[in-house]
């Protein structure tokens, strides 16, 4: 008889624990879902109008049935020991020290996690890692909890990694191409993995419910993360040799993406991807590698990783060079700090990268995106224990819209798709800013003819430069 899932605990309020977990109670009246999170800052604004991640059609959800079957709280505990199933879904950062550092995920909070669902469970759970983790972690988690289980308590283990993408979360977790749930292949573990299928089942298509082992679960997460981030570091290696030749990359991606086979998505190119999960993810798979001696197959995929930061030194490269090759006390308008449209998240967000080289080169800097706050961009450029905020507001300000940063500016960089700044009045931003006005467009939003027209130099990633100064 399959487990009758009754409810659900998250362990983490993020980005991802949040709109999951919120989708599944708007989609399943009659489980109660409690999303708990040791950050009470956090959990204090999933409980206000304010809610602490921006997200489409979150806010519509959240309301809906928070308070009904959906509730946010700091006490762990209760909720853990009411529920049946428990989410993992805590960060699972790159290691900043110790053995695998710079390339292993951090599993402290993954484990801790898992004590903290060990130490006070009072009966049997299905434990769900929810978190992008190395293949085999349910393995460590499972030693975790059967060491504390006894014969009235049992702990199950499942893989159901997330898919979402930020910026269209609720669409992705609303009509999703497939959930992956991986499970032990013993009965017990099969009769775990059914009861989440039930839960999904609520609204997903159980033609789009794959059920795997749990290593091939862990792994094909890392894995879609890798391919997809492959796909960018192709077009913008392509994008290199478009600069070069005369080709276009759009058309190139245009004409590529027509083939079935390759198909028409994530081919835009790019200043680099963000996001707090490709490179990451892509990392862990090249521990993973090297872990079981393969280096070959390490490198690889490591060299999707590299090319995504020398795309962001080439423009940086070619910002400067067009500039006269010295942006020394010129003034930048950067538009746009998030990783991606819609979305206020900055996590490794390829603005930062860019920012803080025209901060090396001394240039004055004046920041504007939708979505992102003053306090956060400043974290983002400042260094980790270093108190330089003093110095880094003599070259960085923060503008309230697109036109302000833009006065004064020898030259606007486009650092995030904004759908917004394809809206501008340009002829009123060429009016104020310094001549000759430069735009640099690192994501392909802009149509280059009409800016040229009205007097702008513009140089656009994937596109032979065709002013000559
Ligand atoms: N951000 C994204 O779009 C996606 C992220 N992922 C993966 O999902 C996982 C979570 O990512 P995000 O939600 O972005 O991270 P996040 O950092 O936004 O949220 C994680 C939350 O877990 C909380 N936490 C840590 N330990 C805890 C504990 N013991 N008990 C309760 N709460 C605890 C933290 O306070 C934090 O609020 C990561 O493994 C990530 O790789 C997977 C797919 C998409
Ligand atoms: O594991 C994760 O965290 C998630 O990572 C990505 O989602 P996300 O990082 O939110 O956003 P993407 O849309 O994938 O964009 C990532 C970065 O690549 C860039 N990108 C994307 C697509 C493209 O064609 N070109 C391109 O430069 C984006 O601007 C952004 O900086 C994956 O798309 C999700 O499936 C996955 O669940």
């Amino acid at each position: 008889m399959t487990t009758q899932v009754k409810k659900i605990c998250c362990l983490g309020a993020g980005y991802v624990g949040g709109p999951t977990c919120a989708v599944i109670a708007y989609k399943c009246h009659d489980i109660d879902v409690t999303i708990v999170d040791l950050n009470e800052a956090r959990i204090a604004a999933w409980n206000s109008d304010n809610l602490p991640i921006y997200e489409p059609g979150l806010d519509k959800i959240v309301f809906e049935r928070r308070g009904k079957n959906l509730f946010f709280t700091t006490q762990v505990e209760q909720a853990v020991i009411e529920a049946d199933l428990i989410f993992v879904s805590v960060n699972t950062p790159t290691k900043k020290s110790g053995l695998g550092a710079g390339f292993a995920a951090d599993l402290a909070y993954v484990e801790s996690a898992t004590r903290q669902i060990a130490n006070v469970a009072k009966s049997s759970k299905i434990v769900v890692e929810k978190s992008t983790v190395p293949c085999r972690t349910a393995e460590s988690m499972r030693t975790i909890l059967e060491a504390n289980s006894n014969e009235n308590i049992r702990f199950d283990i499942l893989s159901n990694p997330e898919f979402l993408a930020e910026g269209t979360a609720i669409n992705d977790l609303l009509s999703p191409d497939r959930v992956l749930i991986g499970g032990l292949q013993t009965p017990e573990g099969i009769r775990a993995q059914q009861a989440l299928v039930e839960v999904y089942a609520h609204w997903v298509p159980t033609d789009r419910i794959i059920t795997t082992n749990l290593w091939s679960s862990e792994l094909s997460k890392l894995a879609a993360n890798a391919l997809l981030a492959q796909r960018i570091s192709s077009i913008n290696a392509l994008s290199a040799i478009c600069e070069a030749t005369g080709a276009d990359i759009d058309e190139v991606a245009y004409a590529c993406g027509r083939d079935t086979r390759i198909g028409p998505k994530f081919l835009k190119a790019s200043v680099g991807f963000g996001g707090s999960c490709f490179q990451k993810d892509i990392l862990n798979l090249v521990y993973l590698s090297e872990q079981l001696n393969l280096p070959e197959v390490a490198a690889y995929w490591k060299q999707v990783v590299d090319l995504n930061d020398y795309q962001k030194k080439r423009f940086v490269s070619r910002i400067i060079k067009t500039l006269f090759n010295t942006i020394t006390n010129k003034k930048i308008a950067v538009l746009g700090f998030a990783f991606k449209k819609d979305t206020g998240d900055t996590r490794e967000s390829a603005a930062i990268a860019l920012c803080k080289d025209f901060i090396q080169e001394n240039a004055k800097v004046r920041i504007y995106d939708p979505k992102v706050s003053t306090e956060q961009i400043f974290m983002d450029l400042s260094t980790p224990g270093v108190d330089n905020l003093d110095a880094l507001k003599k070259r960085v300000t923060i503008a309230k819209t697109a036109y302000e940063a833009s006065e004064d500016a020898d030259a606007i960089v486009i650092a995030t798709e904004w759908d917004e700044f394809k809206e501008l009045d340009f002829p009123k931003i060429y009016e104020k800013m310094h001549k000759p006005a430069f735009i640099f467009d690192g994501r392909l939003i802009l149509d280059a003819e009409n800016l040229r027209n009205i007097g702008f130099r513009v140089h656009t990633i994937g596109r032979e430069d065709r002013d000559f100064y």
